[in-house]
């Protein structure tokens, strides 16, 4: 029977130097036959190979029956032992890569005769190897070794000196120093070991006396501290093979490896589990007799193919190439993390430890970017939902009122506030009643389209929908009012309104005429002997104690139909002309379907562009004229900013907002249906501080100059203007408030507001000094240039010119010029007469009709 080789954990790769390379120990168990002295006993042999890789027990014992009777492992002759199995394990030191084999078996089972055979060949081929590369340097210690009673014979040397064992790599390294100072940059060095036991059984058998129990102690130490070694190295269970072993450390667990227990384990240390390729020859014998030790040695055969080495090549270097090869693999390293290779084994986990730390590096920068991002979010979230926390409770005091003097507009009393649904683009109309009954509509759209920031998203048609809502919410929340008027708007009232416009606009216009094209002898525009209908005091004079039919008994549409046609859209805080220049991309209207020519860009208004287009076959249709606002549509945007206002007046209260910028201005809320004289008076009075507040708030919201001069032409101080002063200084008042909560909220946002409408403020005076040579003579250019301080010759004089108009305030004189020389710049007197032609074709309905219904019986009277 020969020996049996090829191990299942055998690992074939060959060691190519550099870094170290895992590999489990090789373990070959050789079965030798029965020998002579076994025959002679009639010993019977219970093991035998089955095949290449098995050996089995024959005899199986019952009273055994828990231990296995089959272990696979090899057979082969001691040639074919050494050739294919140790041989490349032992031929490494040649790449510099130590190796060691030794072999473990019961006395007599054949350790000797076979290590002889593999020490012979291994060393045999370690010369021929180096004779066939002489012009390496190698630096190679053999050590063929006995180990016995702790005693180490070196099978090697001549005289059989036991080694030095701590001597021993010194010397290795000696030898390669020698080479390197013979001019070799680098040597390889590496040792190798042939190791014969003692025979296992030795520990268990040798338990007698005197010399033998010494013996037997020793060998007992190097073995016990074998198993213990491969125990812990394998983690698996050792104590039954050696039956003398008792190791208190914890089965299954890897605990110290304590390898100064023993000269053989201090020796076999980089062989079981270092730096080291290794195998371990197990020999059996395979008498009945045998059979314990043969099943222990099989036991250790098995745990030790599970040990672990980690073969590394052993180079000494020169300083130089010392430096050189740190260097290159410096460089290496580099290449790496800079394109890192997939990694394919366990020997570029460095690599891949660092790609995992970059990732970490990353997701914690992403971690911290996203936090920030977070909190950012957070706070604005908090700051939006301080504001709609005002607004609401704000608006919860004001619907919980219902009595007090200005009712709460509901489409007022929410501007500036942010509705949530306006962000997502929904728009939800919810009727409500307040505790008599009365019916408030709640808009969140209205009070997002506010919002620029938040309904810049919003597109046309987004806007269009919203205002179709509202409409549908007017139906449904049946009225507004206190119940003294009728459940349908009365067409009449609006034909009431712009014939009363139309009638005050041409009075307005004849006074313009006169003013902006003033006889020398008579600069003074705004003189009230030039015109009694430019006067203002003319106009005091008509005033007949109105009883403000706009805040009592309104009626209202009494179908969708009717209203849309009749009644501009609701959202006239965006359409309205005096907006600044941000608000303009609302400026959409529909007047039945004819969206595309009102959606004008670049106008300060959009409201009314029909009327618009005719101002513009009247004028010329030239670019300048274009890009003014026709008086048509400032009152139509004047007239739904009104209605709207009116609307939620209700009860004749108005909303708080409006009185507060009323006390701003020194004046209390007015009261409807006092028609007394003192009532005049007060109104005189209050009318001027209305105007000049008005005024003022223009001029800081860089409202339109266009805007301001049809206003203040249009409204002087007839108690019915009333109604247009309170819709104009909530507006105003709502623009500042806006801007300084803009300027609160956003950063840079109020700069940027202001920015947009001083923008818009400064391409309208460029517009206006381009009319004034169509419009005034060279005669008039002259006197106004020298009134207004501009040398008559000077460079951009119109720019000059028009830059000046309606900066000074305070100064009455000077803002009713402005108004005049606008009027004439914007053709005042011609679109009076186009708005004229409009009434008749669009939305008056006939006089006779509007005769029929007795508006003209109403108190109310502008003229
Ligand atoms: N594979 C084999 N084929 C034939 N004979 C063998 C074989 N192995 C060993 N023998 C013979 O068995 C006897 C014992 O062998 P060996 O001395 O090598 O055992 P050992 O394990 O070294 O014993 P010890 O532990 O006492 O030194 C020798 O006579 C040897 O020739």
């Amino acid at each position: 029977m020969g020996a049996i080789v090829a191990e299942e954990s055998k690992n074939s790769d060959k060691m190519t130097g550099g870094a170290g390379r895992e590999e489990k120990i090789l373990v070959l168990v050789r079965l030798r036959p029965l020998n002579d002295k076994e025959v002679s006993k009639n010993e019977v042999a219970d093991w035998e190979c089955i095949n290449d890789s098995t050996i089995l027990y024959r005899n199986s014992l019952q009273e055994r029956s828990g231990l296995p009777t089959v272990y696979s492992f090899g057979d082969c002759p001691s040639k074919q032992v050494y050739e294919e199995g140790t041989k490349e394990i032992a031929l490494s030191v040649v790449s510099g890569i130590n190796s060691s084999i030794f072999a473990y078996g019961q006395t007599s089972s054949g350790k000797t005769y076979t290590m002889n055979a593999i020490t012979e060949y291994t060393v045999a081929d370690i010369y021929d190897y180096m004779q066939r590369h002489e012009e390496r340097a190698f630096a190679l210690k053999f050590s063929a070794m006995e180990i016995y009673n702790e005693n180490v014979r070196d099978l090697l040397s001549s005289d059989n000196t036991p080694l030095r064992l701590m001597d021993d790599p010194e010397t290795i390294e000696s030898s390669a120093r020698e080479f390197i100072g013979k001019g070799n940059s680098s040597t390889l060095s590496a040792s190798v070991f042939f190791i014969d036991l003692a025979g296992s059984e030795r520990a268990a058998q040798a338990m007698s006396a005197g010399t033998r129990l010494k013996e037997g102690c020793h060998i007992n130490r190097s073995l016990l501290t074998l198993g213990n070694v491969i125990r812990k190295l394998s983690m698996a269970l050792m104590d039954f093979f050696l039956p003398a072993c008792h190791s208190d450390t914890p089965k299954g667990r890897q605990g110290h490896i304590n390898y100064r227990d023993s000269k053989l384990t201090r020796i076999l240390q980089p062989c079981l589990g270092g730096n080291a390729r290794t195998t371990i020859i197990c020999t059996l014998s395979p008498a009945r007799s045998h059979v314990e030790q043969s099943r222990n040695t099989l036991l250790f055969a098995s745990c030790a193919k599970q040990v672990t080495t980690n073969a590394q090549v052993n180079v000494v270097m020169s300083d130089k190439a010392l430096v050189k090869h740190l260097q290159k693999e410096l460089a290496r390293l580099e290449s790496e993390l800079r394109s890192p290779a997939p990694t394919s084994s366990s020997c570029n986990c460095s690599v891949t430890i660092r790609k995992k730390d970059l990732q970490l590096e990353k997701m914690e920068k992403e971690i911290r970017e996203l936090t920030k991002q977070r909190d950012l979010a957070q706070s604005r979230v908090e700051d939006l939902l301080q504001i709609i926390g005002n607004d609401q409770s704000s608006n919860k005091q004001q619907r919980h009122k219902p009595h007090s003097k200005w009712k709460v507009p509901n489409k007022w009393e929410d501007e500036g506030s942010i509705s949530d649904s306006s962000v997502n683009g929904h728009h939800r109309v919810d009727g409500v009643q307040d505790e008599d009954g009365e019916s408030y509509i709640e808009d969140p759209s209205s009070r997002a389209l506010e919002h620029e920031d938040y309904t810049s998203e919003m597109g046309d048609d987004q806007c269009r929908e919203v205002r179709c809502i509202e409409m549908e919410g007017s139906e449904a929340s049946t009225t507004f009012g206190n119940g003294h008027g009728s459940n349908g708007r009365s067409s009449h009232q609006n034909g009431y309104l712009y014939g009363s416009l139309e009638q005050r606009i041409q009075e307005v216009q004849r006074s313009i005429d006169s003013l902006v094209s003033p006889q020398p002898e008579n600069p003074s525009v705004w003189d009230d002997s030039a015109d009694a209908s430019s006067s203002r005091s003319m106009n005091f004079s008509k005033v007949r104690g109105s009883k403000g039919s706009y805040s009592n008994g309104q009626s209202y549409p009494s179908s969708k139909e009717e209203y849309s046609e009749r009644t501009p859209p609701s959202d006239v805080e965006m359409d309205y002309s005096g907006r600044p220049g941000e608000f303009k991309r609302f400026a959409v209207l529909d007047y039945g379907g004819n969206s595309e020519k009102l959606s004008r860009n670049g106008s300060q208004s959009s409201v009314g562009t029909e009327v618009v287009d005719d101002v513009r076959s009247l004028s010329g249709n030239n670019v300048a004229d274009e890009e003014i606002t026709s008086v048509q549509t400032f009152v139509a945007g004047l007239k739904d900013a009104k209605l709207q206002y009116e609307k939620q007046l209700g009860d004749g209260q108005g909303p708080p907002e409006l009185r507060k910028s009323l006390r701003d201005v020194g004046l209390d809320p007015m009261i409807d249906g006092e028609d007394s004289e003192d009532t005049t008076l007060d109104w005189n009075l209050q009318f001027e501080k209305l105007q000049k507040a008005i005024v003022e708030l223009w001029k800081i919201c860089n409202v339109s100059l266009v805007h301001r001069t049809y206003f203040f032409l249009l409204f002087k101080g007839d108690p019915t203007d009333s109604i247009y002063l309170e819709v104009e200084l909530r507006r105003l008042t709502f623009l500042k408030d806006t801007l300084s909560h803009v300027n609160r909220s956003v950063d840079g946002g109020h700069a940027l507001k202001l920015i947009s409408s001083e923008k818009a403020l400064r391409k309208e005076r460029e517009t206006l000094s381009k009319l004034i040579n169509r419009r005034f003579s060279s005669e008039e250019r002259k006197r106004l240039y020298t009134k207004w301080g501009i040398k008559p010759d000077s460079k951009r004089r119109r720019a000059q010119l028009v830059s000046r108009l309606w900066t000074e305030t305070e100064d009455m004189d000077h803002i009713v010029e402005s108004a005049a020389i606008i009027a004439k710049l914007v053709k005042f007197s011609e679109q009076g007469r186009a708005f004229k032609g409009m009434f008749g074709l669009s939305f008056s309905p006939p006089i006779l009709r509007r005769r029929s219904y007795g508006w003209m019986n109403s108190k109310t009277s502008l003229v």
